[in-house]
């Protein structure tokens, strides 16, 4: 029996995951690591963590099985997406991580927009938002310029992990379309992007497709791990790009819901000049020559990790969440709206922040978290909305990320999307389609799409049900009024905040 591993470096933990070659999870483990906050809107992590945390997960995957290392035919990635990683010559990080949720970079946003504007748009197919690569590196040359100095190259996090564990620098189209500077249609980077903003071409690393060999296991690795020096490892994708390959979003027709700390919905796009006029993100897929579109909600499971975090430290998600079924939809009267570090899709916002409204003294705890679960959805219902308006059908939606694994919360997606909601047999999306990449790359499968026939197993269905669907459709009109009205109050608090 042969087997591939898919390592899925996330915001909260990276996840690792041995599948056989008939696609099941023999073992799996997970490491945590810290974020950090230093002021109001920062976000960094520490990329030796991702790093420590990796090579911990490998060790305790490996121990739970008796797979030998010679049977591991290929291993790969998927990374949280946009992250600035900053290497001097040695390739050392010259300081941690700015993370895809850190929105320190307005200012840079407004300068790079009005300096290249539409022809960033039309380059890239992407507006210019804080998330993205390209204002962080803005950023470190304006704000820390000894650091800047002394680098050499940037990368993106799943990248630095697979330079840590293969000495190899590379980057896959799909993390690179999240830059800010590839020319995503052509796929190589933009020389007109560089130039504008004193960026040398060299800083940039080579590109690769997903499915690329790019290097093998170094042999301290593979002794600290438990696997086998020389192992092949393959280039691997941005974390929603292969949580579209696990989901088998690989042609047009089905949409992915994937509820991590982000919120995402994501359609596949055969056409590279298909135009949304950067209302949704516009990238590179991890299967090669293809595209996709999605939609960004900053704090979806992040809205209720800071709630349990906040309201009900010692408990379970499912102790947490155990009453929220019994609330009807709406929760007695009380919107949340998901805006805790601003907003990405519709409202590209970094001073927005969010809101309960209508708190009644009835209202307990179950009703705080099933307003969370509610707003976080409403917000993944805008990006649907606008996919609807583009003239795409979304009638089934496969649902990924830690959110899946609540059922409560799965019918809630039926209802509010007014969609079929699938879950997979798990929810490990992102690294299932790291090894997917892995099995397609090494050859033990001709192509994803033939990997995904065998891989990929769905599980319960969930079917909108109609009452709910039309008391959703009146709450989401109350919803979307929230943002406009609570805006300008944003802007005033602004300046109180920490
Ligand atoms: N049992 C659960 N029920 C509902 N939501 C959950 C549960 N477990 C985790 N989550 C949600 O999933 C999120 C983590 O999802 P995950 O896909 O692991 O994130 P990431 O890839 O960003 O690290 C948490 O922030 C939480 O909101
Ligand atoms: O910024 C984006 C997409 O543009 C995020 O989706 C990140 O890629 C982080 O993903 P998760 O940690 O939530 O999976």
């Amino acid at each position: 029996m042969k087997y591939v591993i898919g390592i899925d470096l996330g915001t909260s933990a990276v996840k690792t995951i041995l599948v056989n070659e008939t696609g099941d999870i023999c073992a799996e483990a997970s490491k945590s690591f810290p974020l950090f906050h230093e002021k109001a809107g920062w976000s960094e992590q520490n990329p030796d963590d991702w790093v420590t945390g990796t090579i911990g997960a490998l060790q305790d995957m490996m121990a739970l099985t008796k797979a030998s290392p010679e049977d591991i035919a290929g291993i790969s990635y998927s990374g949280q997406m946009h992250g600035l990683v900053l290497l001097d010559q040695e390739h050392q990080p010259l300081r941690n991580a700015i993370l895809w949720n850190d929105t320190r970079t307005t200012k840079q946003c407004e300068e790079m927009t009005a300096a290249l504007g539409e022809d960033l748009l039309r380059i890239t197919r992407n507006r210019v938002l804080e998330g993205f690569t390209l204002p962080k590196i803005r950023w470190v040359q304006q704000n820390e310029p000894e650091i800047f100095e002394k680098a050499s190259l940037f990368l993106l996090p799943k990248d630095y992990l697979r330079l840590k564990m293969t000495g190899d620098v590379h980057m896959d189209y799909s993390d690179a379309a999240g830059t800010l500077l590839l020319d995503v249609a052509k796929k190589e980077w933009s020389s007109t992007i560089c130039e504008a903003f004193d960026i040398p071409l060299s800083f940039c690393p080579p590109l690769a497709d997903s499915t690329d060999q790019t290097g093998t296991l170094l042999p301290d690795v593979a002794a600290k791990t438990g696997l086998g020096e020389g192992t092949p490892v393959f280039a691997g994708g941005a974390d929603n790009a292969c949580g579209a390959i696990g989901a088998g979003i690989l042609t047009s027709g089905k949409t992915m819901c994937s509820i991590g700390t982000s919120g995402v919905i994501l359609a596949h796009e055969e056409d590279a000049s298909r135009d949304f006029e950067g209302k949704v993100h516009f990238f590179n897929h991890g299967k090669k020559n293809a595209f996709y579109t999605m939609g960004v909600t900053l704090s979806a499971g992040h809205s209720l990790q800071w709630f349990k975090e906040t309201f009900a430290e010692n408990e379970s998600f499912d102790q947490l969440l155990a009453e929220v079924g019994d609330i009807p939809p709406g929760a007695g009267g009380l919107l949340y709206t998901p805006y805790l570090v601003g907003e990405r899709t519709p409202h590209p916002d970094s001073v927005i922040r969010a809101s309960f409204i209508g708190m009644d003294s009835a209202h307990t705890r179950a009703h705080f978290a099933r307003a969370v679960m509610e707003g976080i959805t409403f917000s993944l219902q805008e990006s649907i909305n606008l996919f609807r308006n583009e003239g795409k059908t979304v009638d089934t939606v496969i649902s990924i990320g830690g959110g899946a694994k609540n059922d409560v919360w799965l019918q809630m997606q039926a209802d509010i999307f007014h969609a079929k909601v699938v879950k997979l047999q798990n929810e490990q999306g992102p690294a299932m389609g790291a090894a997917m990449i892995a099995a397609a790359g090494s050859g033990l499968f001709h192509s994803l799409e033939e990997c995904a026939a065998v891989f990929i197993k769905e599980g319960t269905v969930f079917m909108p049900n109609e009452e709910r669907v039309e008391q959703y459709k009146s709450l989401f009109s109350i919803y979307q009024t929230v943002y406009d009205q609570t805006k300008s109050i944003n802007e005033q608090l602004q300046p109180f905040r920490a």
